[in-house]
């Protein structure tokens, strides 16, 4: 079982035009919604594979009834933590060449009783679970000191704690030392504080970490795919999508495909090109949808037999 926690959740509204002007009005070809936030897509993309989930979301207004509704829909099964604000609909903006411009809201302001609320409905869905993930933004109101709060209690309860996250929050997550972390090139780049300009770098950022006391450090690359790194291994995979259409949530997808994997009890490098098969098979699907085991069957991971360490990233 894998347990998620989002304590940002939004409805994610992507709208598909034919290119971003700005300053202009751009009539939208197609719209859809989807349940969003990293942990809940985590979630889904879980669920619609057959794995045992539960995705905790604070939920509130409009937007949370929302929420609700979409997961519902989606068979996720959910515990909601009641709060006074209105969750965050985020919104996405996609054109045909696969360019994904996002703009995400901050969130609703959460009070020390609703964060205490959040992190004890996580503990009490940690009871049994494998792995805890705590994934997405923090909203404003929540100290960064809830990772070591959650950390202690994963550990306490036996469970595997992992981060996804972004900024000053995924520094302080990194602090408690997960025992999986998922940054994307950019997100690594900020946690060592440099540039990473090819395969070579990354892979010697995810070793630092990895001697810092991170026991599986996996950094997902866009479409130059994944590099899973461990105390005594290293792994990169890639799957080519010939025609990209939204990449929203395949960080989120590959972080699921990864955990089913690792659940499963495959080795580390069978369980990231699972993962790389799932993140990339959620960028040829519309908006934030989640693939079926019929989309991951439709690309082809391949593990690298070396590492390419030469590999120019992001061109
Ligand atoms: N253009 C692409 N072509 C093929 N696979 C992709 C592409 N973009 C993303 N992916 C897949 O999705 C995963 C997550 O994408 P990435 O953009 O790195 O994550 P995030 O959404 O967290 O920024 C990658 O590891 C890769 O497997
Ligand atoms: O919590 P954050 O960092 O604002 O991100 C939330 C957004 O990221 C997503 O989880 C997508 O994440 P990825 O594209 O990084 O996989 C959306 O569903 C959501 O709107």
């Amino acid at each position: 079982m894998i347990v998620t926690l989002t304590p940002n959740p939004s409805v994610d509204h992507a709208l598909v035009i034919d290119e971003l002007e700005r300053g202009e009005v751009l009539r939208a070809a197609d719209a859809r919604l989807d349940a969003g936030g990293k942990g809940v897509n985590v979630s889904r993309a879980l669920a619609a594979n057959g794995a045992e989930t539960v995705a905790v979301v604070p939920v509130g207004g409009h937007q949370g009834h929302l929420l609700a509704d979409l997961l519902g829909a989606t068979g996720v099964s959910h515990r909601d933590v009641p709060i006074s604000g209105a969750i965050r609909m985020n919104v996405s903006v996609l054109e045909p060449d696969g360019t994904t411009t996002k703009l995400n809201e901050p969130g609703p302001v959460l009070s020390e009783a609703e964060t205490r609320a959040m992190v004890d409905a996580t503990l009490s869905a940690a009871e049994g679970a494998a792995w805890v993930a705590v994934c997405g933004s923090l909203p404003p109101g929540v100290s960064t000191d809830v990772y070591s709060d959650l950390a202690d209690g994963v550990r306490a309860r036996g469970a595997r704690f992992v981060v996804d996250s972004s900024g000053a929050p995924f520094l302080a997550a990194v602090a408690t030392k997960p025992n999986l972390i998922k940054p994307n090139h950019e997100e690594l780049a900020e946690l060592v504080g440099h540039d990473l300009p090819t395969l070579r770098d990354v892979l010697a950022a995810a070793r630092e970490l990895v001697t810092s006391g991170i026991e599986i450090v996996a950094v997902s690359l866009g479409a130059d795919g994944a590099l899973l790194v461990t105390e005594g291994d290293a792994a990169h995979a890639q799957a080519k999508v010939t025609t990209p259409v939204s990449t929203v949530g395949a960080g989120d997808c590959m972080l699921a495909g990864l955990l089913h994997g690792l659940a499963s009890g495959l080795p580390i490098s069978e369980a990231l090109v699972g993962g790389v098969a799932w993140g990339s098979a959620a960028v040829a699907l519309p908006g934030s949808s989640v693939p079926t085991p019929d989309d991951v069957r439709r690309v082809a991971p391949a593990l690298s037999p070396e590492l390419p360490l030469s590999l120019e990233l992001g061109h």
